[in-house]
């Protein structure tokens, strides 16, 4: 069977795509990658949340879906926006990495309690500039956009103190010798999908495609924790650029599913949890949402979606 892979052709994406070719070469299958840009890689002097919330990184790569000149995309499940249209579905979700947040810096004694006020954290994602002025009210932040790599020569030019980054992108990319501190995942709760990548395909891909795919590279309790996360995210409608952010774990045989909203400037914070049995993510995640939403959840998304 050959599985034609698309896939953004930054090197974190090429690594994703490279680690579901092995797995599937691994069930027998041959690969092949076909390298798309998106407008996330185009646009560079916007921040994501300028752009538009959907399917900044996803768009073209589903154009190729739709085309069939790609039988799957490769994407960070993180990226990957809560409603899909209608001819596409994700098929399946790679065993999740490590989900929290890192300190990155040059410095190796910084630290988020130490930090003063003319220190510059460099992040461009609105939950994490919200959570680092609840936590941090004196900590400052810049704008950073870029991939991995790019981020890493703008710190290394001086232009922030350290930067705010996703474990996993960060290990996958060989910098973590540069953390300087693994933030908490109870504080700064991580955005939904982080850490995992995720296949999307058209719903009309043969299926024994689907089957093989499934076989080789989907992890079923992280697929839980992704559908608990995905389905709370869309009844919430937040897109990349609001700062929702969901975490879900399996304990116990159940999942638990923490997550929240916070306003941009990092003053109301509303967070809450839901448990359930591991088959019922879709139901406990929009549970999870609908009471965000009214125990001040909803307030805090108006005001954000006049402000952005
Ligand atoms: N929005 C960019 C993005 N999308 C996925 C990752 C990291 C890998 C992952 O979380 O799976 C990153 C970088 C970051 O947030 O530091």
């Amino acid at each position: 069977m050959h599985i034609r892979i698309g896939t953004r052709g930054s090197k974190l994406a090429l690594w994703q795509a490279n680690y579901v070719a092995d797995l599937l070469q691994k069930g027998g299958a041959t690969t092949e990658l076909v390298m798309v840009e998106t407008k996330g890689d185009k646009i560079l002097n916007k921040a994501l949340s300028k752009i538009g919330s959907k399917g900044v990184f996803t768009e073209e790569l589903e154009e190729h879906l739709r085309q069939k000149e790609v039988d799957i995309a490769v994407h960070s499940a993180k990226d990957v926006q809560s409603t899909l249209p209608d001819d596409l579905e994700l098929i399946a979700f790679s065993e999740r990495e490590e989900v929290h947040d890192v300190l990155i810096s040059f410095n190796t004694d910084a630290r988020l309690d130490t930090f003063n006020s003319s220190y510059i954290i460099g992040t461009s994602s609105t939950r994490r500039v919200a959570q680092l002025k609840h936590y941090y009210p004196k900590i400052r932040t810049a704008d950073v956009r870029g991939n991995l790599q790019t981020r890493m020569k703008k710190l290394e030019k001086g232009n922030y103190d350290a930067l705010i980054l996703a474990y996993a992108g960060v290990h996958r990319m060989g910098f973590s010798k540069y953390i300087v501190e693994d933030l908490s995942p109870n504080k700064f709760i991580p955005a939904v999908g982080q850490g995992c990548v995720a296949i999307e395909a058209a719903k009309d891909l043969n299926n024994d495609k689907v089957a093989m795919i499934r076989q080789c590279v989907n992890d079923k309790k992280t697929e839980q924790c992704l559908r608990a996360e995905r389905s709370f995210l869309k009844t919430l409608e937040g897109g990349c650029s609001i700062p929702v952010f969901g975490l879900a774990r399996i304990k116990k045989n159940q999942i638990e599913l923490k997550g929240g909203i916070i306003s941009l400037n990092g003053q109301d914070l509303v967070k809450q949890q839901a448990k359930g049995v591991l088959d019922d993510g879709v139901s406990i995640g929009k549970q999870l949402a609908e009471r965000i939403l009214q125990d001040g959840g909803e307030e805090i998304l108006s005001e954000i979606k006049a402000n952005l």
